[in-house]
């Protein structure tokens, strides 16, 4: 299997990509799927933001170095790789946050209808900011309805107002089929909210064709914009007269620097907008989007899939695959740039690999999740992780005391 991750590593058209990341060394990454890893790039943005704008062009900054238009331009560098013509994407706040004022702005277009389905195993933020803003309203205009992924095409029906789904389970991988869910949702005149936090980045997308209303994701995870990097918003063009969203803060108002006591909403996406843009984040944000611009994402997309079949394959071969069985979707094409795998130990597996130099993640109560962010992962990194994972399986090293000591963030 080794001698197979050196071929494949060779004939790897995206290999140099890995170049522009500074990873650290002794260190396997298989959790770019929860925060991708520091570009090159991303770090001498920081330290120019930092010394040169911040330290020495103070708040001439906003105009010499076109502070104020950060959320803008990053929804520019967004809109290609989430098939969106321009003018509907913008950065701003995080997932929660404009899930928010997503959903209200979408219930105040559905006159009447109340009902906003989401799946029960989605990820529990976006369901939280609907049980909030059915508290907020009251039960008799927005209900919160909860149902398994297998079940929401039956789900659908005249009387719902938004289909709220994330394309990729955060858990198992799992792919939702966002044109024919939209489609279907459509027919019955519900609007859709896409949350693509685990798509952006790896899987091709195409908002526009699909007719998606609204969307939102993250920028940390493959996109690398760093912890905490602000979140995304796309509005279909159609919807941008009429949606107006709930937190009315001056950055979305028309003209925001006449000051005027009323609120104008800005006629475009920008009156998505609310408060301050976070600057330093921003502008470390725009640095790794850079990167993006010569990355077909069907190549990524197709690299990903080989990244996780060859996992399964070595997976099988060290005699894995019955200790550690599949959480994920067997079928490549559905299921994200993710394997999850079951275990009663998963938690303690994870830590143990950790301490061997490779990086994955635990999500409760039992997955021992592992991401592919095909612009740094090698195949060769791919072998090594499996061989390092059957040493702690055979030997039973995450039976350690050290390794089962809960963290707060796993
Ligand atoms: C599907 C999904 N939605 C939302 C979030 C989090 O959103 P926020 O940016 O508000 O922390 C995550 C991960 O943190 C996620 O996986
Ligand atoms: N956003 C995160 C954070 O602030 C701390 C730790 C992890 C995260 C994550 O992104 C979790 C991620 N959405 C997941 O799928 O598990």
């Amino acid at each position: 299997m080794f001698e197979e991750a050196r071929r494949r590593d060779q004939q790897d058209s995206m290999a140099d990509k890995r170049a522009l990341f500074a990873l650290p060394e002794n260190c396997i990454y298989l959790d770019g799927n929860s925060l991708g890893p520091l570009p090159v790039a991303a770090k001498a943005r920081a330290t120019e933001v930092v010394e040169q704008q911040w330290g020495n062009d103070l708040i001439t900054s906003w105009n010499k170095h076109s502070w104020i238009t950060l959320p803008q331009r990053c929804g520019e560098h967004l809109a290609p790789l989430l098939g969106a013509k321009a003018d509907q994407v913008i950065c701003c706040d995080s997932i929660s946050v404009n899930l928010f004022k997503l959903l209200c702005g979408a219930l105040a277009l559905q006159h009447g209808r109340t009902k906003i389905i989401t799946t029960t195993d989605n990820f529990p933020t976006d369901v939280y900011i609907v049980q909030g803003i059915q508290q907020l309203l009251g039960e008799e205009r927005c209900q919160l309805i909860t149902v398994d992924e297998t079940e929401i095409e039956a789900a659908l029906n005249d009387d719902v107002a938004i289909l709220l789904l994330t394309q990729v389970n955060f858990r198992t991988g799992n792919v939702l089929n966002m044109a024919k869910l939209t489609e279907m949702a459509h027919q019955h005149g519900i609007l859709t909210v896409w949350d693509l936090a685990h798509s952006a980045g790896v899987l091709p997308l195409e908002l526009d064709n699909c007719q998606v209303d609204f969307a939102v994701g993250c920028t940390y995870k493959y996109l690398n914009g760093g912890p905490g990097a602000p979140a995304f918003m796309y509005v279909a063009e159609r919807h941008e007269n009429a949606f107006i969203q709930p937190i009315t803060g001056w950055m979305g108002h028309a003209t925001p620097f006449t000051f005027s006591s009323s609120y104008t909403p800005h006629q475009s996406v920008s009156q998505s907008l609310t408060g301050t843009p976070s600057v330093i984040s921003m502008s470390v944000l725009e640095a790794s989007l850079e990167m993006w611009s010569d990355v077909d994402i069907h190549q990524v997309r197709q690299k990903s899939i080989e990244l996780g079949e060859f996992m399964l394959n070595c997976m099988q071969h060290l005699q894995l695959t019955d200790t550690l069985p599949l959480a994920s979707p067997l079928n490549p094409n559905q299921r994200g740039s993710q394997l999850a795998f079951k275990h009663d130990h998963a938690y303690a597996i994870c830590q143990a690999w950790i301490a061997e130099g490779v990086i994955a993640d635990f999500r409760a109560p039992n997955i021992l999740r592992v991401g592919f962010a095909p612009l740094y992962i090698s195949f060769q990194d791919i072998w090594t992780a499996c061989e390092a994972l059957q040493k702690i399986m055979q030997e039973k090293t995450y039976l350690q005391p050290e390794y089962q000591k809960k963290q707060t963030v796993t």
